[in-house]
């Protein structure tokens, strides 16, 4: 029996709610769960250097296979030594496996049994990726944890389409797990799809559970379904999982969501969320959003919020962000990104503290009381 790539081990399981407490041990590294992956899409956590993100506490981040294959290239990367070298991280690493970018970004040609033919997002040149193709190219890129390659369906759609398209996910994920080259060092994990249908999560579950993934990722949510619609559907798939194994919820990441996430015994989760909205100047704070371009900041020196104790809260006002932000100043949106994934990172040490002590309700209660 050869050692799995990737090993969860179950800490503690909170008393009143779903929530556990756990470790994940990777190549690069054992990590605290639940945990809060920083989005890194192109091989950078937009305007982060790798230092910064160590210091907050960051310990796995996030590249895309999609966008790593069509720039730089995944044979250009595992020339310069694979993802860890090429960007200077020695930490975790996750790469989703394309199959939502492709659904999302690409102009869709047309999925088969084989794969989906799209049209590349940037040149309109007529692409193919098939789960052997992105198995190849995770495995060229290294990263310490793979995704399946997946159709990610839209929420809403029908019974039928949505049945058919779950059994050729599952059917993509053992072709995958057959095309994976380096199952010791790297841990391919299987997507959960289903949208908003129980019999067709508690379906996908059991095919991909049957094929024993080293851990388990919650596909098609955060595609525009409501917070309840999200929740109801973790009610009813986390509990179908292994319970010794990660489960990693896609694309979740706004404080609420993660803190209901958790409660539901989701132990992983990212999103592009924190980073992107600090680009346009809005911030996370203990109080809600706040959205420091506006003119009311324009003399407020306090810092983005009174109760954090980011680099960013400690030196500077947000007059000065707001200065920096208006004038087009880069350091600007490095400071407001850089508070964002502290802010969820903070919080995540947070919950993982709530859960050793079995207050996470009360935390939740104490948080939304403040935050809105
Ligand atoms: C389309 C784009 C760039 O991806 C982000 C972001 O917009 C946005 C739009 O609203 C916010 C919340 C800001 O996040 O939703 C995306 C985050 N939700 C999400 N990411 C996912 C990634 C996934 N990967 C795979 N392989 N399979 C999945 O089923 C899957 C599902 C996912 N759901």
């Amino acid at each position: 029996m050869t050692t799995p790539a990737v090993t969860y081990n179950l800490i503690k399981k909170d008393k009143h709610t779903g929530a556990r407490l756990g470790q994940i041990t990777t190549p690069h590294g054992t990590f605290d769960t639940p945990m809060f992956m920083p989005v890194g899409t192109q091989a950078s956590v937009k305007a982060m250097a790798p230092e910064e993100l160590k210091e907050m506490g960051a310990g796995v981040i996030l590249a895309n296979t999609y966008h790593l294959w069509l720039r730089p290239g995944e044979d250009l990367v595992e020339e310069a030594g694979g993802l860890h070298q090429f960007m200077n991280w020695d930490q975790g690493i996750l790469t989703d496996s394309g199959g939502f970018q492709v659904f999302s970004l690409a102009e869709l040609r047309n999925i088969t049994e084989e794969g989906v033919h799209f049209k590349n997002h940037l040149n309109g040149q007529k692409l193919f990726l098939s789960p052997e193709k992105a198995i190849a190219i995770e495995n060229a890129l290294g990263a310490d944890i793979m995704m399946s390659f997946d159709e990610c369906p839209p929420f809403f759609e029908s019974y039928d389409y949505i049945k058919k398209s779950i059994e050729r996910t599952s059917r993509w994920a053992e072709r995958g797990l057959r095309a994976h080259k380096n199952p010791q060092t790297q841990a391919l994990f299987g997507i959960v799809q289903g949208g908003g249908h129980k019999a067709l999560r508690e379906q996908s579950a059991r095919d991909l559970v049957s094929l024993d993934f080293p851990g388990y990722s919650i596909g098609g949510l955060s595609v525009g379904e409501s917070k309840a619609e999200m929740n109801h559907v973790l009610d009813f798939t986390t509990p179908l999982l292994p319970e010794n194994k990660p489960r990693y919820l896609m694309g979740v990441g706004s404080p609420d969501a993660l803190i209901d996430g958790v409660i539901r015994g989701v132990d992983m989760f990212d999103c592009v969320l924190p980073t992107r909205i600090a680009r346009n100047g809005t911030c996370m704070t203990s109080k809600g959003r706040l959205v420091v371009k506006n003119a009311k900041y324009a003399r407020d020196f306090r810092p983005l919020d009174e109760k954090c104790n980011c680099y960013a809260c400690r030196n500077y006002t947000r007059a000065y962000i707001r200065h920096l932000l208006k004038t087009d100043e880069i350091f600007g949106l490095r400071l407001t990104s850089y508070h964002n994934l502290y802010f969820l990172l903070d919080l995540m040490r947070k919950i993982r503290a709530a859960i050793k002590e079995d207050r996470l309700l009360d935390f939740r209660a104490e948080f939304f009381e403040e935050y809105g």
